[in-house]
């Protein structure tokens, strides 16, 4: 049955019961804090309210899209699929807490988080059919790039909270692991910007027959000669040191030329101080005019073509045209950021900024109120 249909039914007036409450921000230290204790019915209670609220507060930005937008076929696909992932989950509003219900729910759960797998590039397909059968004027395209980056931080932060319930609690508990969920307490820099780079290098090789070489330093301002550790998510992190590493790559192999027979190294400086902990990724791939840095952070203008499976090999290096404004979305989520400076004719330096403490990194979560509408209402 499609969403307009259920819309009229109950699931209308349980959307505006839970859009009225505002999302609560976790911060890692809290996330920590709550998976040493490891109480699943305290992280029952609390997740089948706060899901409901925020997948209630992005449907409800949804609804307030372009008309032109949300008739396209793909958003409708990623409407219906948001509609029944909250019909699921208030299902467990009023249930017992018990045993059965804790393995439904984790259940439930997971089902949740394979239906919404494909929501990036289903909502990027949409975009593109939008850009092929409609003029897109620049206010609708702010109005989209305004409505991604909270739709797709909304995403991170409710798989985030689904990531954490199941792998602490969905059966699989391996006790040698030091991770709280997908948190690694300790999770050093270094290590993942290695990782990160060897799987770019991979791609690069395959590509280009050659890469550049990693060259890496670290300055820990607070424990000298110390090794940079984080409290954080090193999937999150491997994700933008991977974008930006394919990125540099890139632009190194393309500024030089395949055939020459030296390409000079991509520098990462890894940095301790007493707030932020900073990565910056030197490259000098020849940069980019100004002018032109914040488009590669623009859904809109990226959006191309996704390439098919079978292309995946021939374009390694070029994403489906969200890697990038997504990285940014990953360090932002947890209150950090990641910018670009690049200097047109030399090289790019890509700098992604963490909070070094877990009690200041707090989620950054899009809150569904009357100023968020007011930014839809103008759209034709
Ligand atoms: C939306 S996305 O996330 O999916 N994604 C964004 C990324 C894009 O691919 C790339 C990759 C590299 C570059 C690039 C160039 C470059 O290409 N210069 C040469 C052109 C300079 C303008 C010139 C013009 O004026 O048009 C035409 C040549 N120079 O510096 C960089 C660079 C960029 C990033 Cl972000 C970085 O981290 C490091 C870098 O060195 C641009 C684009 C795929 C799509």
């Amino acid at each position: 049955m499609k969403l307009t249909q259920r819309c009229f039914g109950n699931i209308a007036k349980m959307l505006d019961f839970y859009s009225q409450f505002n999302p609560s921000p976790l911060s890692i230290k809290q996330f920590i804090d709550f998976g040493l204790s490891a109480c699943e019915r305290k992280s029952f209670i609390f997740l089948r309210k706060e899901l409901p609220v925020r997948l209630a507060n992005i449907m409800k930005e949804i609804h307030l899209l372009p008309e032109n937008l949300l008739r396209m076929r793909s958003v409708e696909i990623v409407n219906d699929l948001y509609a029944t992932s909250f019909e699921e989950i208030i299902l467990f509003e009023k249930a017992d807490v018990n045993e059965n219900t804790l393995d439904r729910f984790c259940q439930a759960l997971v089902k949740i988080r394979n239906r919404h797998t494909d929501v990036v590039q289903t909502m990027a397909q949409g975009v593109l059919e939008l850009k092929e059968s409609h003029d897109v004027d620049v206010q609708t395209e702010n109005s989209i790039q305004y409505f991604l980056d909270r739709f797709y931080m909304s995403r991170i932060s409710i798989r985030m909270l689904i990531n954490q319930h199941t792998l602490l609690f969905g059966g699989v508990l391996d006790c040698h692991n030091r991770h709280i969920g997908c948190i690694d307490p300790y999770c050093d820099v270094i290590s993942v910007v290695k990782d990160a780079y060897e799987n770019a290098r991979f791609l690069c090789d395959q590509y280009y027959m050659a890469s550049p070489e990693l060259v890496f330093n670290q300055h820990n301002e607070m424990e000298q000669g110390n090794e940079t550790k984080i409290v954080y998510v090193p999937s999150h992190l491997y994700h933008m040191l991977f974008e930006l590493f394919k990125n540099s790559m890139r632009a190194v192999m393309e500024h030089c030329g395949s055939d020459a027979d030296k390409y000079p190294g991509l520098k990462v400086t890894v940095v301790r101080g007493k707030e932020d902990i900073c990565v910056k990724m030197s490259d000098k791939g020849g940069g980019i005019p100004r002018s032109q840095t914040d488009n590669l952070f623009k859904y809109m203008y990226s959006t191309a073509p996704q390439p098919s499976k079978s292309d995946a090999h021939t374009v390694p290096l070029a994403g489906y045209g969200y890697g990038l404004p997504i990285s940014r979305l990953y360090a932002r989520y947890f209150h950090g950021d990641l910018i670009l400076l690049s200097c047109e004719g030399y090289g790019t330096d890509a700098i992604i900024y963490l909070k070094a403490l877990s009690n200041e990194a707090n989620e950054l979560l899009p809150i569904f109120n009357k100023t968020s509408s007011k930014f839809y209402r103008a759209l034709p």
